[in-house]
């Protein structure tokens, strides 16, 4: 029997970039039972900053980060389905990553800036031996958002008869200039802050404002205009009220170099500083440096004939979600990748999805994007693990 969480030695890892990581561990989480007679099995891929905690294991675990979409009667339905995640390769939630020793139980011998360059392959290559280490030979569907969108897409080219089913979520075929220069003045935040030291810093003492500044760019390129001009409109914070200090205790109550109260006015500003520190407070700076250059890397047509050579070697039916106040990956990105889907022969479906809250709605709305994902799997044709369940959702389909 799989168990409900545990750390997998997938062995020594050769990488897309050149190099080699001798020793790679991977740690993940379950709900649900797998059935080898079923292929029931669900593969969720997190985003950036996630963890392999998709949803609370009983009443007194604390919440995923997918709580409503996965459990028992919710639309990821665990009483149906395997579901399985797991931290991403070069993650900080106990996979191999910056954050881990060079050798295992020797902390003093963290990895920090030496962790070499990966990709989203390698991230998957590593995935599918954990799967091969857990005895799961199909995936009934793999899906995520964002890098777990890409990982998602990559499942499906890299893997094609292993995957029955792919759903990638407001994620592009390929980093774009603007990703990829979003994510180096977020880098640059990082390594310009003394704290750095080329990635070398004690534990106690990380980056905090490098990292604090990255999250706080990389909320404006994450959430929806709409959304914050509702929410947050021109109001101002309270003078001589820190709403960030009361928040996030004592980080936050240390003095914000370079931050005159004048530059504190707006509740929007209190907001993206509040969100800065809470990222501090569970995020490792070498780790977001490595991950988010692994997504500047993603383009699932690399070495493959460009992005027509990899639609052509899918074999899963792919179901595509674009978000329409998505900044980060516009709809546009999304209907390339149906585009050369379809013109392979491929089975595709596409949703354009209006919601206000950016690139995030597929974790803000998580039960919403579930639903539409396994209605979708449902459809006829697909190679049903059990009753269908659930209603239709009215949905806006793209046309490309
Ligand atoms: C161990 C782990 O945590 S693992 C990983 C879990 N995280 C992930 O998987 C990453 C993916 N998740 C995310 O990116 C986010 O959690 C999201 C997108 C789902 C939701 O973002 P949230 O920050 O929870 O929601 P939202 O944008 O509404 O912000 C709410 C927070 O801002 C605070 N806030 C709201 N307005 C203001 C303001 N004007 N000034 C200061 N703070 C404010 C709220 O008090 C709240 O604080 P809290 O999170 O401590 O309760
Ligand atoms: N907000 C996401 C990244 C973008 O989807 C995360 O923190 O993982």
């Amino acid at each position: 029997m799989i168990p409900c969480r545990g750390r997998v030695e997938v062995g020594p890892l050769r990488l897309e970039r050149g190099g080699e990581l001798p020793q790679v561990e991977l740690a993940f989480e379950t709900w649900g039972r797998w059935d080898p007679q079923r292929k029931n099995a669900v593969l969720i891929c997190h985003a950036l900053t996630g963890d392999a905690h998709v949803a609370a294991h009983d009443p007194q675990d604390r919440p995923g980060w997918w709580e409503a979409a996965v459990g028992p009667g919710k639309p990821i339905d665990t009483r149906r389905w395997f579901v399985l995640c797991s931290n991403v390769l070069g993650g900080c939630y106990g996979s191999t990553g910056p954050a881990s020793p060079v050798t295992s139980g020797d902390p003093s011998s963290r990895w920090g800036g030496r962790f070499p360059t990966i990709t989203v392959r390698d991230m998957v290559h590593a995935q599918r031996r954990l799967l091969d280490a857990l005895g799961i030979d199909r995936l009934a569907l793999v899906v995520g958002g964002s890098l777990g969108g890409m990982q998602a897409l990559e499942w499906a080219v890299t893997y094609p008869d292993r995957v029955e089913a792919a759903a990638v979520l407001a994620a592009p075929p390929a980093a774009s200039p603007h990703a990829i220069a979003w994510n180096e003045v977020q880098r640059q935040a990082i390594f310009t802050d003394p704290a750095w030291q080329g990635g070398d810093y004690p534990p106690d003492r990380p980056p905090r404002r490098g990292l604090a500044l990255a999250r706080m760019l990389a909320m404006t390129t994450y959430r929806g205009r709409d959304e914050w001009e509702a929410r947050f409109g021109r109001d101002e914070v309270p003078p001589g009220t820190d709403p960030v200090a009361a928040r996030a205790g004592d980080y936050a109550t240390a003095p914000r170099p370079g931050v005159p109260a004048e530059f504190f006015r707006f509740q929007i500003e209190s907001y993206l500083h509040y969100q800065g520190e809470k990222l501090v407070r569970r995020f490792d700076a070498a780790t977001y440096v490595t991950l988010t250059r692994a997504m500047d890397l993603h383009d699932v047509g690399r070495g493959r004939g460009g992005l027509k050579g990899a639609a052509e070697r899918v074999r899963a039916r792919v179901y595509v979600l674009s978000i329409s106040s998505d900044l980060l990956y516009p709809v546009e990105e999304q209907r390339r990748l149906v585009r050369a889907l379809r013109r392979a022969g491929k089975d595709v479906t596409w949703h354009v999805w209006r919601a206000p809250w950016g690139h995030d709605s597929f974790l803000v709305d998580g039960a919403g994007v579930a639903r539409r994902v396994m209605e979708w799997l449902d459809e006829p044709g697909a190679a049903a693990a059990g009753p269908r369940e659930g209603a239709a959702v009215a949905v806006g389909e793209g046309r490309p």
